[in-house]
């Protein structure tokens, strides 16, 4: 879930949303990571580092900072760890198993995502390419 350190109307729409969902999957497992975009207009901050970390807490998530802008900073920290998550959420493995269907990123070969997973989170380009992070077909 994404929200703008910029602007406190977007995290108080966070936790409703939240409600929202485990309403609708109230038993599901669900991987839940808290980003507050915009991380590079810190001037313009008016949500706090440690409110965010609690409201992550609070669903049981882990709290990143990222932009969007320029550099992507903290994007791809943010998507590696929701791709784990949801990996051990559907019982993979931390990347031990190398069996068919499998995808494995390229900064950290060790962990693995099923290919059919990355489909759903960083559709390809239709020139083939991903947003954020490259992976390599196993
Ligand atoms: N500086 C900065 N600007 C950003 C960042 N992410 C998005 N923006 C800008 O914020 C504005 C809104 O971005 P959108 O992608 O349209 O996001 P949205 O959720 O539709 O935002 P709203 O239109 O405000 O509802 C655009 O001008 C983006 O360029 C970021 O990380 N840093």
């Amino acid at each position: 879930m994404v929200f703008s350190i910029t602007d406190p109307r977007s995290f108080r729409t966070v936790l409703p949303l939240y409600q929202h969902v485990r309403r609708i999957h109230p038993s599901a497992s669900i991987p839940i990571i808290l980003v507050g975009n915009k991380s590079d207009l810190l001037r313009a901050r008016q949500v706090p580092a440690d409110q965010g970390e609690a409201l992550a807490a609070q669903l049981g998530g882990v709290y990143f900072e990222a932009s969007a802008r320029e550099s992507h900073e903290g994007v791809q920290a943010a998507f590696l760890h929701l791709c784990q998550e949801v990996s051990r959420a559907l019982g993979g493995t931390n990347g031990e198993k190398r069996k068919g269907g499998k995808t494995f990123v390229k900064e950290n070969p060790r962990k693995c995502i099923p290919t059919s997973l990355i489909n759903v989170l960083s559709p390809p380009f239709p020139n083939g390419e991903r947003e954020g992070l490259q992976f390599i077909q196993s």
